[in-house]
């Protein structure tokens, strides 16, 4: 098991740079640093050769995360839109494997965050959206990377709400490099059980976000931290665990994650690593790896 963070904990913007973070998390003692792929298309390749060229001199494995906006909606129901959505993760993917990326996680099936102020259409949006993982799963295989599916809770997103849903889309999409992802913020909203929940993605469980109730660093809070381990080292899951902390106001991502007050009581960039070096300790021993 590998240990991770996404760079957004010190940032504002799904557009800020990532390449920066790379050193700062293998100082910390990081194995992984997750970037937003949401802007990747935007780096030059001598951007990317760079950032590549960084992480392996520092032993970092790079992944990708991604919450596609509405106009790239690989489930919406109109073809044009799905078309674009294709042609983006099409670019999107191309970009992403330049940097020797092997996991891109999110809502890849859909768009996030979903706008409710619409009627939703929970069949055929997933009827769509399976279809539309179906079509660029070959694409991101031949690249070497992995699709992994998330399940977010209800206020984020109406597709997949639980790891049963999850294993469920996965299994209807029939590719071997598509993958069930969990997320212990969205577990804790929608699953009767944690353990039960990461049994039932089983093998198919491909990517895995921690967070508390609040979304602070892993040890702060009171989620079941070892029964979710527990169940982890049950399945005997070798991939990634990355930490995906929002603890700061402001910019798309406060607004995008509804983060209207200052979780980290007002702490500087020094003390937020602090609470990431010790959130990573504790996660290493409770979850293993
Ligand atoms: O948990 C999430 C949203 O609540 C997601 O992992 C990411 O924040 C999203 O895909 C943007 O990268
Ligand atoms: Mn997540």
């Amino acid at each position: 098991m590998k240990h991770g963070i996404y760079y957004s904990y010190w940032e504002h913007e799904w557009s800020a740079k990532f390449g920066p973070y790379v050193e700062k998390v293998a100082k910390l003692g990081f194995d992984v640093i997750e970037v937003a792929a949401h802007h990747i298309n935007e780096y030059s390749d001598a951007e990317l050769a760079e950032i590549r060229r960084t992480a392996k001199d520092n032993n970092i494995i790079l992944t990708a995360g991604i919450g596609p906006s509405k106009t790239k909606n690989l489930s919406s129901p109109d073809i044009a839109v799905r078309q674009a959505g294709k042609a983006f993760f099409e670019q999107t993917l191309t970009n992403v494997a330049k940097l020797d990326i092997k996991t891109i996680g999110g809502a890849l099936h859909s768009y996030w965050p979903v706008d409710y102020s619409k009627p939703v259409d929970k069949e055929g949006d997933r009827a769509r959206g399976v279809e539309g993982i179906h079509g660029i799963a070959d694409f991101a295989g031949n690249l070497g990377i992995n699709l992994c599916i998330e399940v977010l809770n209800r206020f984020e997103n109406h597709v997949l709400n639980t790891a049963a849903e999850g294993v469920a889309f996965v299994k209807d999409v029939g590719k071997p490099n598509v993958k069930v992802m969990l997320d212990t913020f969205h577990m804790n909203i929608e699953e009767d059980s944690f353990g039960e929940a990461i049994r039932t993605a089983g093998p198919l469980l491909g990517h895995f976000h921690t967070g508390e109730s609040n979304r602070r660093v892993p040890g702060k809070g009171r989620m079941p931290w070892h029964e979710i381990g527990l169940a982890l080292r049950d399945i005997s899951y070798a991939g990634a665990v990355v930490m995906e902390p929002f603890v700061k106001t402001g910019g798309t991502i406060g607004s995008d994650i509804r983060v209207w007050r200052d979780l980290t009581d007002g702490a500087d960039e020094t003390k937020m690593d602090e609470d990431a070096r010790n959130a990573l300790a504790f996660s290493r021993f409770v979850l293993g790896g």
